[in-house]
């Protein structure tokens, strides 16, 4: 069966790859001087066609039988989604429209004087499978920028939220309030036909990607009192404005920082939680600020993207109960007992990979660059020779390796970010790059109405009773 799924995926990634090719004609010069929504415009007539294609030359294959335990088990292997944006191999990782993260460090562009690539030009890949220029990105920064401000009364709604409530529920319930401006919600009120649901969706997306730096600047600010929040500077990118309303804006790595954390972890396929949830939610109609704040609520769980905070609370622990510098004895025991006490680990293990993360070691070739000497670092490194054993020889995680979540914690904290409760707002900030882009195609696409079929426990046991 596995072989089944590859070539049907191969084959339905050969007609986007044809219709850029296609395109190509635009991908020259006249693409070069396009901003993000001309480039789409073009590429939309071409995809509907590939779309039509592929469904008219394989809409009837089947990718093999759907096993029972499959719905009990969190319907993992299952193919059930269309995601453009991004495409996960067991082995080796994430690939953006085709690109690993190597490749995508090695040809986006970044700022001057700049080593990461700029999250802006990961997000023109995300939507159109092209490497922008250097112009597109910059012109995509001053867009954002200029989209940046938050409507008064969500500044209000996060001013009087009780610093004991966590980061990701401020976050959500600022995402959620955006709906307010929604040009999407506007133009359906409106009675737009179902052809042009993509532009008040890009816009939606455009305006909420904007805003976030100023809702997580915000957050971080009244929840930690670290005083006002400056302003967006149009001349800077988006990830030195984040660095600034958190803060960090003079560290120069801090700021690189930022830009490779927000181009990793944009974007994971589409089954993961935050992902899923925002496709499904956004196949309601809902707009993409309904849609996105729904995919926080998942992304707010500690087996998704929580996990950050909870490997920082564990190693703190650790810390506290065995010290600093502990042998390699004591940690083995302290990872043990966590085991034993019916806790997972948190930063290891992975729903579909089965080997260390690509995103895991980005980070760590950052931290080698930055900070080789950070004693969280080390303690990072001490845990990756010690845990994969020890999950095996427990024998029940499919996948003993670190995933992303185990290393970003100790990257943050060094640079004095050490408020891990924030953590999991920088991935949903991230995280919105990859839903907006795969919203924007699904409305661009006519995709339906999710709606899979249920059944009880008591049905499936009538339906084989009797067979074999
Ligand atoms: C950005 C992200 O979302 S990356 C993931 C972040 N989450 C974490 O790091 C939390 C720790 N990891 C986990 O809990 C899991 O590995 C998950 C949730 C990521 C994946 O879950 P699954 O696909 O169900 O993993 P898998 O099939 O390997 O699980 C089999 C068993 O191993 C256990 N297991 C898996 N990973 C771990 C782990 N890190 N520590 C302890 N036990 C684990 C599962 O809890 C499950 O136990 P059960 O049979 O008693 O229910
Ligand atoms: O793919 C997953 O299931 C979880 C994950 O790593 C992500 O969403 O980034």
């Amino acid at each position: 069966m596995a072989a089944t799924v590859r070539s049907v995926l191969k084959v339905s990634r050969t007609p986007f790859a044809r219709s850029l090719v296609s395109s190509s004609r635009f991908s020259t010069t006249a693409a070069k001087n396009m901003n993000l929504k001309e480039r789409l415009a073009q590429l939309i007539p071409a995809e509907l066609e590939n779309v039509k294609a592929v469904r008219a030359e394989h809409g009837k294959k089947s990718f093999g039988p759907v096993l029972v335990d499959q719905l009990y088990g969190g319907m993992r292997g299952l193919p059930a989604l269309i995601w453009d944006g991004s495409v996960l191999d067991a082995e080796e990782g994430i690939r953006f429209r085709g690109k690993t993260i190597p490749e995508c460090q090695a040809l986006l562009p970044k700022a001057p004087g700049g080593q990461e690539p700029l999250p802006e030009g990961l997000f023109w890949l995300l939507v159109t499978g092209e490497i922008p220029t250097q112009e597109q990105v910059t012109e995509l920064s001053k867009d954002w920028a200029a989209r940046s401000a938050l409507p008064e009364f969500v500044e209000e709604l996060l001013d009087r939220c009780p610093p004991t409530l966590h980061p990701m529920s401020q976050f959500s319930l600022a995402v959620t309030a955006l709906n307010h401006d929604s040009a999407f919600a506007k133009a359906y009120q409106d009675g737009i036909s179902k052809k042009e649901y993509w532009g008040p969706v890009f816009e939606d997306c455009m305006d909420l990607i904007a805003k976030l730096p100023n809702i997580a600047g915000r957050i971080y600010r009244n929840v930690f009192g670290k005083g006002k929040l400056p302003s967006i500077d149009a001349s800077k990118d988006y990830s030195h404005n984040l660095a600034t309303l958190l803060g960090f804006g003079d560290n120069e790595a801090f700021v690189e920082l930022m830009r490779l954390y927000i181009t990793i972890h944009s974007d994971h396929e589409g089954g993961n939680v935050s992902a899923h949830t925002g496709k499904l939610v956004g196949s309601a109609l809902s707009d993409p600020f309904l849609a996105f704040a729904a995919s926080l609520n998942g992304l707010a769980g500690p087996l998704h993207g929580l996990a950050n905070q909870e490997v920082l609370l564990w190693l703190r622990k650790m810390q506290s109960q065995i010290g600093e510098n502990a042998t390699d004895e004591a940690v083995k025991e302290y990872v043990w007992a966590t085991l034993k006490g019916g806790q997972v680990v948190p930063g290891y293990g992975h729903a579909v990979l089965r080997k260390t993360d690509p995103r895991y070691t980005a980070q760590r070739e950052f931290a080698l660059k930055h900070m080789p000497n950070d004693p969280l670092f080390k303690l990072v490194g001490q845990i990756y020779n010690i845990v994969p054993d020890i999950l095996l020889e427990a024998g029940k995680a499919k996948n003993p390796w670190p995933n992303v979540d185990a290393h970003s914690g100790a990257l943050l904290t060094h640079y004095g970010l050490t408020q891990m409760q924030f953590y999991t707002v920088l991935f949903g900030v991230s995280r919105a790059f990859g839903v907006a882009a795969q919203l924007i195609w699904d409305r661009a696409l006519g995709a339906p109405l999710e709606r899979p079929k249920s059944y009880s426990t008591a049905a499936i046991d009538k339906m084989f009773k009797g067979k074999q």
